[in-house]
């Protein structure tokens, strides 16, 4: 489907109190609105993903999957921040014509669910039958669902949280001192960064898998007996060179930091006030190996959200299960929509 862009408001004020001038989000659609204007599902994306989400979320979404364009409007848009068509530190500030890079403004979980409401109303979805998304998308769902209680029937989230843990903060912080410790990100110029990006994402994946992922998937066989080069350490290196070929460190340190900043309760009477604010029938489900947003975090969503329904997914991919446990999460997404009364 072709990428359209929405243009912010000339001026988007920011929950910093900065403004961003001149704003544009990127996204996509799939199918149609039905007569009753009741079948969107509005997706959030993760951290480097993209509004694509036919192409990062499959098995879920795509003809033949549990949200099938025939019978649901798909809506996916990029976030602010992120390198993938919306607006972000590589993108020229037309105050100057030229890129923000690292003085890009402070974008926080709210800003980026503040500019998707905008492009909500542009779009004219008074109501979305479903709002989903996992990771720093389900943050900025969860952000969401709560400032515009009244916009979303059903709320969905998966492996997310309702405020970043100090572990998440600091494996972020891990990651914007590798980019840091990179000579070439203070050049502030396209392709900066790109080695202390590279040892970021293998910071990063420690964190989205875990001892057993690894274990199953990168370790040598019993009779090997090399001395360098293991299977675990090109696999790192690999995924290293895999986001920086796709990725950009202005954009990844934008969106690391507005994960940190992520709140729900702030100028809001704290965590349990916000998720009470929350009208949407909601499922959380967790992921059982998950490390970076354990389970005790997904319970604690599912217990301060009036009715909401938990689910927990058995998996050793860790954090990274819900991209990849699209089969469980099918299933507990036909339970949870069964009608309550067929139940
Ligand atoms: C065009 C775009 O921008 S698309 C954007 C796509 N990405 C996103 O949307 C973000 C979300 N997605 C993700 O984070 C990831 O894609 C995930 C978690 C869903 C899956 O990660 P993957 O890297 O695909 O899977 P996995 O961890 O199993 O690694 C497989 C890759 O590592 C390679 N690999 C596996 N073991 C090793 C090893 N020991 N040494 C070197 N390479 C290895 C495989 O050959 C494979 O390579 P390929 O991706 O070129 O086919
Ligand atoms: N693997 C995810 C980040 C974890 O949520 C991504 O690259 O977007």
């Amino acid at each position: 489907m072709p990428e359209h862009f929405f243009q912010l408001p000339e001026s988007f004020p920011l929950e910093s109190g900065a403004e961003l001038t001149g704003g544009q989000v990127a996204y996509r659609t799939w199918g149609q609105l039905n007569a009753a204007r009741d079948n969107a599902v509005w997706v959030c994306h993760a951290l480097t993903a993209n509004a694509d989400v036919l192409d990062w979320w499959p098995g879920l979404f795509g003809p033949g999957c549990f949200f099938d364009p025939a019978d649901w409007f798909i809506v996916c848009a990029n976030v602010l921040g992120s390198c993938y068509g919306s607006t972000s530190p590589l993108s020229p500030d037309p105050a100057t014509g030229r890129p923000r890079y690292q003085d890009f403004p402070l974008l926080t979980i709210r800003d980026l669910a503040g500019a998707h409401e905008a492009l909500r109303q542009e779009l004219g979805l008074a109501r979305i039958h479903t709002l989903m998304g996992g990771s720093l998308g389900g943050q900025q769902a969860l952000e969401w669902a709560v400032a515009q209680p009244e916009a979303f029937d059903h709320l969905v989230v998966i492996a997310t949280n309702a405020r970043h843990s100090a572990w998440g903060i600091a494996f972020n912080e891990a990651q914007r001192l590798a980019i840091e410790a990179d000579p070439t990100y203070h050049a502030n110029e396209p392709g900066g960064g790109d080695e202390g990006l590279r040892a970021a994402r293998a910071i990063a994946l420690l964190s989205y898998r875990g001892y057993d992922a690894y274990a199953a998937t990168q370790t040598e066989a019993p009779d090997d007996t090399r001395l360098r080069d293991y299977r675990a350490s090109t696999y790192q290196r690999y995924q290293g060179d895999k986001l920086v070929a796709r990725f950009d460190a202005y954009s990844y340190v934008a969106l690391s930091r507005a994960m940190d900043t992520h709140h729900l309760g702030r100028h809001r009477g704290g965590v349990p006030a916000a998720l009470a604010a929350i009208r949407a029938r909601t499922l959380v489900m967790g992921i059982s190996s998950d490390v970076l947003f354990p389970v005790s975090e997904q319970r604690e969503l599912a217990q301060g959200i009036a009715g909401a329904r938990y689910g927990e997914l058995e998996s050793g991919f860790g954090h990274d299960g819900f991209l990849l446990e699209t089969v469980q999460i099918a299933q507990h997404l036909e339970r949870f929509y069964v009608p309550v009364l067929a139940q």
